[in-house]
């Protein structure tokens, strides 16, 4: 078996702060942004990395990247140990953060990626070869010579994109990459980064708060929580997990009082229209073929469990 390509076990980071107690004392406080967090990820895997505000994502990933170091803990990036060898770990990595940019503010889009090439001294040939086919599947032809503080946040973040990954780098860390955008330009996102997956089998790490981001493009989610890991698994078990339903709404002939079947629980009673929950990992066909034996049916149709509701319910257990 090959070794994961990012490797975490055990890992540990807690950071002291000061707390204001009366007027004058401060106290100091121990808090553990991260704790007992163990998780590994292959080459080519696209993960999510989620969890709520405060959990540990972004402590996670600055230890990931070697800016910051672990109180204790196994971390292993590329095989390499991301504190040590961060200037090393630098070229196999790329990084975009959704809510800054790493383009030089006054610069052409053109001139940002020049430098670029010139600080990660990546082969010419290569740099030209790479800045093309981003720059086209990203349809950032155009802009190639407007400074950066003239783009648009979508433009930005593509031309954040194109930066992260002119020097070939195996895994993409990803920091909100879709916060602000319209629904066009996330569509877009998401479809560069399949790409770019599928092409490339490069590795992603996504953190975000869109969870139409993590359906989108992750075959597997960690969930983090008080910075220990709580879910780990494909986004389908996740929604077993959360113990979620899915939901036939059934729109009958006339107004009716609940409809009483086996294996589902009427919600709501709209009209002639009604919700029923269902658990999500059984079959639907029994429920509607029950409801369709008793009542006279118009219409019938299944909404899947909603993920926003599956999280939320793990992180309040
Ligand atoms: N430099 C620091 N000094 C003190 N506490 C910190 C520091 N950095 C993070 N923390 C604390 O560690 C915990 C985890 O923070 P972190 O930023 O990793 O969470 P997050 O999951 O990225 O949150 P968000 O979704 O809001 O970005 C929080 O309680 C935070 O206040």
């Amino acid at each position: 078996m090959t070794a994961p390509l990012i490797d975490v076990r055990d890992l540990e980071r807690t950071f002291v702060v000061r707390r204001k107690e009366g007027r004058l004392r401060r106290r100091a406080e121990t808090v553990h942004a991260v704790r007992d967090l163990t998780f590994s990820i292959g080459a080519g895997e696209m993960v999510g990395y989620i969890g709520p505000n405060g959990a540990g994502k972004s402590t996670t990933i600055k230890m990931l990247t070697g800016i910051l170091v672990p109180t204790s803990g196994h971390l292993r990036v590329a095989g390499l140990e991301p504190q040590k060898h961060r200037v090393e770990l630098a070229r196999r990595i790329g990084v975009v953060f959704g809510q800054r940019t790493t383009l030089w503010w006054d610069l052409p889009l053109r001139d940002s990626f020049d430098l670029l090439q010139k600080i990660y001294r990546t082969d010419p040939a290569r740099h030209r070869a790479n800045l093309a086919e981003f720059v086209e599947l990203l349809d950032l032809g155009d802009l190639l010579d407007t400074p950066v503080r003239q783009l648009s946040l979508g433009q930005r973040m593509r031309g954040d994109i194109v930066a992260a990954l002119l020097h070939d780098p195996e895994i993409l860390y990803l920091d909100e990459p879709t916060i602000g955008l319209d629904v066009i330009s996330k569509g877009r996102l998401r479809e560069f980064l399949r790409t770019l997956n599928a092409r490339r089998g490069t590795t992603l790490l996504l953190t975000t708060h869109d969870l139409q981001d993590i359906e989108a493009l992750c075959d597997r989610v960690v969930v983090i929580d008080h910075g220990t890991a709580v879910f780990d698994g494909p986004l389908a078990d996740l929604h077993r997990q959360g113990g979620s339903t899915r939901t036939l709404v059934v729109d009958l002939v006339d107004e009716a009082p609940p409809i009483e079947v086996a294996g589902a629980v009427t919600r709501r009673v709209e009209g002639p229209r009604q919700w029923l929950a269902f658990p999500s990992d059984a079959s639907a066909a029994p429920v509607v073929a029950a409801v369709a034996a008793s009542y006279d049916v118009a219409d019938l149709s299944i909404q899947e469990p909603d993920i926003e509701d599956v999280i939320r319910e793990l992180y309040s257990r």
